[in-house]
């Protein structure tokens, strides 16, 4: 331990915090954490006897950051129960390593005479890949065995765990074997749309010049020929993330770089590590239009709940939202569609974990992470209906949840297994991106960021739409509130970046970008503010 540690020392004085999706920072900085949660995967892998998977990926972030994604045995992400495990370890000076690793054995109750194997990924970033031979060596430390899946997408290698801890029941854990089950899954789906005559799909993909073009790529070859995707943003000439990407095309509703859109044309975009899609098309006015999670989250909830009907399941379906969901959004799926809405803390683990809890558990982020889950016994009933049904049209209507399952990476949000699902429901729908689109306007919305001198002097409770202190800043807030109209503010400190996230609607977008600004100026003065003041939008 000491002699490999030497090779992976941390910086002094560094403390890292194990933030929403696991470590984030300047890759740099990032060789003794890879190495160490080499290490930890190692021990949580003899703690569950399972295979754990560790992803070197930074996600939307610039291409000069990395981090490193945990996944659990049923490929979700790290249980809360171990992040604190993560920070000890990440954070222990190098001469403190063997007796933190020995305290985790105790406490997690580890064996360390059980058999260690742990699978690895890589997103394109050019870090990742010494970043991934340090996670190797903390793995081959403790003794473990591992496999190392070199580039492939975030999801991707949470599929591949779950295969593989669930002995190939979910799929087999190979590339092949994703490709194959999702594309299966989708020409069943899309050859009953084509049968009613449907034209020819097209779509535009953005991929953040990262690791979603080259998997894209590979998978092409097994789309039917009546889909045809053109990919952009391929990464072979520009930065990753750069100007373009999920995380852009959201944060500044405005198309990315490096895509041509002719009006009416179908665009999406990825993210980084292709965990995030959202839509987009330009009118013919050449006003930009976004359909995000929330509209994603819709169109699947719409879709499923017509299914189940005609298949005469009474199942329990829910959607699962954060604060950031647009209240128009919450609105139309609680009146109109008729489906309940439950709010959890950002994070994909909240919203994963929430949606468990149903036998249709819907839940995406605003930002475009999201997927369905289906419990066990929901599964189940299904195929059996898929199978034995007498009556056409229920049989007919459980075959394609059944295709639905298949297609759904349900381990985790997956960009290509998503844009594949609405592929589908449009084309089975009959519907183009902007009837899409118009179910519901969604309210004029303003998120901003605001640097403090130390954000977790903000703490906040009710699903993070209410903060408990700083002493006097949600009085702020409320009062704030009360001048507009359809308002709503919230203020929580970032789990990825070093910064306070300020989030408001209104009825204008005028009204938004007013309301956010005096909350920010409430935020830098009540909870120590750095630098100069916000400036109004
Ligand atoms: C407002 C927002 O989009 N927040 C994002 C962002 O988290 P923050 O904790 O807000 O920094 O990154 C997370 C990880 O990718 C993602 O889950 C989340 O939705
Ligand atoms: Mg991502």
């Amino acid at each position: 331990l000491k002699k490999y540690s030497a090779l992976h020392p941390k910086p002094a004085g560094l403390t890292l915090q194990y933030g929403t999706a696991g470590f984030r920072s300047k890759a740099q900085q990032l060789e003794h954490v890879m190495f160490r949660m080499g290490m930890l995967a190692a021990l949580r892998s003899r703690a569950t006897g399972a295979t754990i998977g560790v992803m070197v990926t930074a996600s939307h972030n610039p291409e000069e950051d990395n981090g490193v994604k945990l996944v659990d045995p049923l490929g979700e992400m790290l249980h809360p129960s171990w992040e604190e495990y993560a920070t000890q370890l990440a954070n222990a000076e190098d001469q403190e390593l063997q007796k933190i690793v020995t305290d985790i054995c105790q406490k997690a109750a580890v064996n360390q005479q059980k058999d260690a194997s742990v699978f690895i990924g890589r997103d394109t970033r050019p870090s990742s890949k010494e970043l991934s031979q340090a996670v190797i060596d903390g793995i081959s430390v403790l003794g473990g065995q591992y496999h190392d899946y070199g580039l492939v997408t975030t999801p991707q290698l949470h599929y591949m765990v779950c295969c593989q801890n669930t002995q190939g029941q979910y799929g087999k854990p190979t590339l092949e074997g994703y490709y194959q089950k999702l594309s299966k899954a989708f020409m069943e789906l899309i050859k009953k749309s084509l049968s009613s005559g449907e034209a020819q799909r097209q779509l535009k993909i953005d991929c953040a010049n990262g690791i979603g073009a080259l998997k894209l790529a590979e998978m092409e070859t097994y789309f039917p020929k009546e889909v045809q995707i053109q990919i952009y943003n391929d990464g072979t000439k520009e930065k990753l993330n750069h100007l373009c990407g999920a995380d852009f095309v959201k944060v500044h509703q405005k198309p990315p770089k490096g895509l041509d859109m002719e009006p009416n044309e179908s665009c999406c975009s990825f993210d980084g590590d292709a965990d995030r899609i959202v839509y987009y098309y330009k009118d013919t006015a050449g006003h930009f239009h976004l359909i995000d999670g929330d509209k994603i989250a819709t169109l699947i909830s719409i879709f499923l709940k017509e299914l189940l009907a005609k298949v005469g399941q009474t199942l329990k379906m829910a959607v699962v939202q954060t604060a950031y969901a647009n209240g128009s959004s919450t609105c139309y799926l609680e009146e109109t569609v008729q489906v309940p809405v439950h709010c959890v803390k950002t994070g994909v683990k909240h919203l994963h974990h929430k949606a468990q809890e149903f036998d249709v558990g819907i839940y995406f982020e605003a930002n475009g992470h999201g997927t369905v889950l289906f419990s066990k016994a929901a599964e189940n009933t299904i195929r059996q209906l898929a199978k034995e049904e007498k009556d056409d049209a229920k049989r007919e209507a459980a075959k394609v949840l059944e295709n639905m399952i298949d297609l759904i990476n349900q381990t985790v949000g997956d960009a290509i297994s998503d844009m594949l699902v609405i592929e589908a429901i449009l084309a089975l729908k009959g519907l183009t991106l902007q009837q899409w689109d118009a179910l519901y306007t969604d309210f004029p919305s303003r998120l901003l960021k605001v640097q403090v001198a130390d954000r977790q002097v903000i703490d906040t409770t009710d699903a993070e739409r209410r903060a408990v202190t700083p002493p006097g800043l949600q009085e702020k807030i409320d009062a704030l509130v009360k001048k507009y109209k359809l308002s709503r503010a919230f203020v929580r400190p970032s789990g990825t970046e070093d910064v306070v996230r300020v989030y408001a609607e209104a009825d204008t977008q005028e009204n938004a970008d007013a309301l956010a600004h005096e909350v920010s100026l409430a935020v830098y003065h009540l909870a120590g503010g750095k630098g100069a003041p916000p400036q109004p939008i």
